[in-house]
């Protein structure tokens, strides 16, 4: 019996990506379908992260080939791809980086760096490349978190980053003695941390995360403004004080033309470790209601734990350190939400264009 090519299509088209909520036929996903015989091939790219996800989306687009009437063998060659997305309009793209994530909070202590340590690592653990840069002037904490120790070495044109957990990671908190950077001024900030992001050699990174300093002050504002990036990351804690500091970052990056990616609520609820009960502390829904109400999505929400605070604080952050806990899978889930919608936003086109430079000679 020979294959009904309509069928097939219609068939894949059926097969929805659990995790970008469409089809892989309609999103041109899917190509270089071949059909001889009984047997079907075809290609499908994802643009994010994946894998844990490949065998399961294999299956998925294998069986349902397999379901037409007159296809024997079916073979999906399932992989991923990480592109670099457009940013803030005449912001150039860092060297050997695709896309920069800023990971902010409106307010310092609501748990920003040890959601981006996580975060860094649930991407990593997916598969892509991932670099950290800490620019948390006020508080530099990836060092410790990520475990690594020492100075990235310096060739005379760029640092080399440490690796902790397989991140790239440079920090502020490498260049400078402790407490000396919380001195500073706003122009010597936004000048530290300019060279910090431009003079580290970035190797092939997929996605950049940025620790920000908490806050939507002149450092932040600037940063958001001159660095390329293609999303920021809001963390709050569910304190109608922190929700409204939230507020606040959530406009600043709209400000700028940097797209909010989502909120994340952080310490949203204690589990009794001896019972198992669930308190909302700081009342419930609050983050889920703030992100209605400014129309950004609501990336997910972790709680008060013991061991989250004692991973992070002890440099193997609870993604590498409990990958089977519940909070880990949180924290993926985050990440893979954070990296689809990366994935859906235009591609960068500006390394097609030629920089022109106008000289006076
Ligand atoms: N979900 C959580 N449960 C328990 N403790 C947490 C949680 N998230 C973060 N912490 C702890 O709270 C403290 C502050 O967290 P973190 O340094 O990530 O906050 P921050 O918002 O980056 O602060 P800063 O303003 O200093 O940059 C750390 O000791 C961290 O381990």
């Amino acid at each position: 019996m020979s294959m009904d090519q309509a069928a097939l299509m219609a068939a894949l088209q059926s097969v929805i990506d659990p995790n970008t909520g469409k089809d892989f036929v309609s999103t041109k996903l899917l190509k270089n379908l071949r059909a001889q015989g009984a047997s079907v091939s075809f290609d499908v790219t994802l643009g994010y992260p994946a894998r844990s996800q490949i065998a399961p989306i294999r299956q998925m687009l294998e069986d349902a080939a397999l379901s037409v009437p007159g296809v024997q063998q079916a073979t999906a060659n399932v992989d991923f791809k990480i592109i670099a997305h457009s940013v803030q309009r005449g912001v150039p793209l860092l060297p050997g980086v695709k896309n920069m994530i800023a990971v902010a909070s409106g307010k310092g202590g609501v748990g920003k760096s040890t959601t981006a340590a996580n975060l860094a690592l649930a991407l990593a653990a997916e598969g892509a490349r991932v670099g950290m840069l800490d620019a948390d002037i006020y508080g530099p904490s990836q060092p410790t978190m990520m475990g690594v120790h020492g100075s990235p070495e310096h060739d005379g044109q760029a640092m080399q980053p440490l690796i902790g957990h397989g991140v790239q990671v440079n920090s502020i908190g490498l260049m400078v003695k402790q407490g000396q950077a919380m001195i500073w001024r706003g122009p010597m900030v936004t000048q530290a941390l300019d060279q910090l992001m431009r003079q580290t050699a970035w190797h092939d990174v997929d996605y950049l995360i940025v620790d920000m300093p908490p806050g939507t002050g002149d450092v932040q504002l600037s940063i958001s403004q001159r660095a390329p990036v293609t999303g920021a990351v809001i963390v709050t804690t569910p304190q109608d004080i922190a929700l409204m500091d939230a507020r606040r970052g959530i406009a600043m990056f709209e400000k700028v033309g940097v797209p909010i990616l989502g909120v994340v609520e952080n310490m949203a609820v204690y589990r009794c470790t001896q019972c198992g009960h669930e308190e909302h502390i700081f009342g419930a829904g609050g983050g889920q209601r703030m992100a209605e109400e400014y129309k950004v999505d609501y990336l997910g929400g972790l709680p008060l734990s013991l061991s989250i605070r004692e991973q992070a604080d002890s440099g193997c952050p609870t993604v590498a350190a409990a990958p089977d806990s519940a909070e880990a899978a949180t924290y993926r889930a985050i990440a893979r939400r954070i990296a689809v919608k990366v994935a859906e936003q235009a591609k960068d086109y500006s390394s097609r264009f030629p920089t022109i430079t106008v000289s006076n000679t």
